[in-house]
């Protein structure tokens, strides 16, 4: 099996843009996860933050200390090689957590009225400023990875117009839920000749916070490892990974149980779809199930980017986004009990918003910054 390849600018042909949605729609239903090249994003913007890597990994270990992600309540700065567990195995990689720069708008005052187990607007923590190098540090690295951030937070929005073109359903339809009007998107560049629905008013949200990862794996010297361990992504609602240089190690699961290769490919991006689009489409697009096998011989590193979606969106006001017909593809094919398992799994009704999973995920994968910012009561309550 094959990953399709999509080349986005077919989107501004009329002869090909249909035969782009039927590949999309394909993506979606069948496939799970893609590439996309012709994607907009200028070359200088991901080369510019790629090339950096080495060097920032390369810090003092004093540096790495005073960006530690312990020092954040938002979850935001450096963690360790191999601090991270997937399915009971150590993950053999460090990484820096970094997300769209927003003040910190949590009220810890505010919130103590909120006693016993009610700990349902704690997330709102999340949100909160990055922890940067200095300049001297390395140069250049914030405003690269500002570049970035702003580029690929442009390529989510373009590309979720095309899913709901390949939805069926009016341009724009999702936008109400970002809190920032992207309708230029619709007119710079997707297309000019179909109309978008206005945005409604009936509940705003804020900006979205979107996450970026800059990971790297060191080379295991033969040892085979793991790299990060098979899961689902969700950080967001789409993942668009670039994988810097050549090294290979990424396998996406298919249909079959099947392990397949995601090797780079120059000029392109790793879509894949995360846990709150298969919930908002009640399992109709599965999550997109990866993994990474440690390189053996070379260093590898990727950015993988998870579009943001806000917190206090639920998941009835997403799936309420998403038309029936879409969402009863699943019921179709497996029944409605399959799809209520599959979708509960993520989405436990005692955390409907989206930003309590955040936090759960954040929590449970990072118990020592959780305890010492959110406490043990709350520590215990997620990871149960
Ligand atoms: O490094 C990669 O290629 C994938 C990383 C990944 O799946 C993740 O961080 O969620
Ligand atoms: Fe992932």
């Amino acid at each position: 099996m094959t990953i399709p390849l999509l080349d986005l600018r077919l989107a501004s042909d009329p002869n090909q843009k249909q035969a782009l949605l039927d590949l999309l729609k394909d993506c979606l239903f069948n496939v799970g996860f893609l590439y996309i090249k012709g994607h907009g994003v200028p070359e200088e913007t991901i080369s510019d933050l790629s090339e950096k890597l080495p060097s920032l990994f390369d810090i003092a270990n004093s540096s790495k200390s005073r960006l530690s992600k312990s020092n954040s309540p938002h979850f935001l700065g450096y963690s360790g090689f191999a601090e991270e567990v997937t399915l009971g195995q150590q993950d053999l990689r460090e990484q820096f957590d970094y997300a769209t720069e927003l003040p910190v708008i949590y009220d810890k005052d505010d919130n103590e009225i909120h006693e016993g187990k009610d700990f349902s607007k704690l997330y709102w923590w999340l949100r909160g400023p990055n922890q940067w190098p200095t300049e001297e540090e390395l140069p250049g690295f914030r405003s690269a990875l500002e570049s970035y951030h702003n580029a690929l937070a442009d390529l989510s929005y373009r590309f979720l117009h095309l899913v709901e073109e390949a939805f069926d359903i009016p341009l724009g339809t999702f936008d109400q839920i970002f809190g920032i009007d992207t309708s230029r998107q619709v007119s710079d560049s997707i297309t000019s000749s179909t109309s978008y629905s206005q945005t409604s008013s009936r509940k705003t949200y804020l900006p979205s916070q979107h996450r970026i990862k800059l990971v790297k794996y060191p080379a295991t010297n033969d040892e085979v490892g793991q790299g990060v361990g098979p899961h689902k992504d969700s950080s967001g609602l789409l993942t668009f990974l670039h994988q810097v240089g050549q090294e290979k190690g990424l396998e996406v699961l298919d249909k079959d149980g099947n392990w397949i290769a995601a090797n780079p490919i120059p000029g392109t991006f790793v879509v894949n779809f995360a846990n709150p689009f298969e919930a908002a489409t009640d399992g109709a697009v599965k999550a997109t199930v990866h993994r990474v096998v440690a390189p053996t011989e070379r260093d590898r590193y990727s950015i993988p980017f998870f579009m943001g979606l806000p917190p206090n969106l639920t998941v009835s006001e997403i799936r309420s986004c998403v038309p029936e017909a879409v969402r009863k593809m699943r019921r179709d094919e497996d029944g409605q009990e399959a799809t209520e398992n599959a979708v509960s799994s993520f989405l436990d009704p005692r955390w409907d918003n989206l930003g309590e999973s955040q936090l759960r995920k954040w929590i449970r994968s990072h118990k020592d910054v959780g305890r010492k910012w959110y406490g043990d009561e709350v520590v215990d309550y997620y990871i149960q």
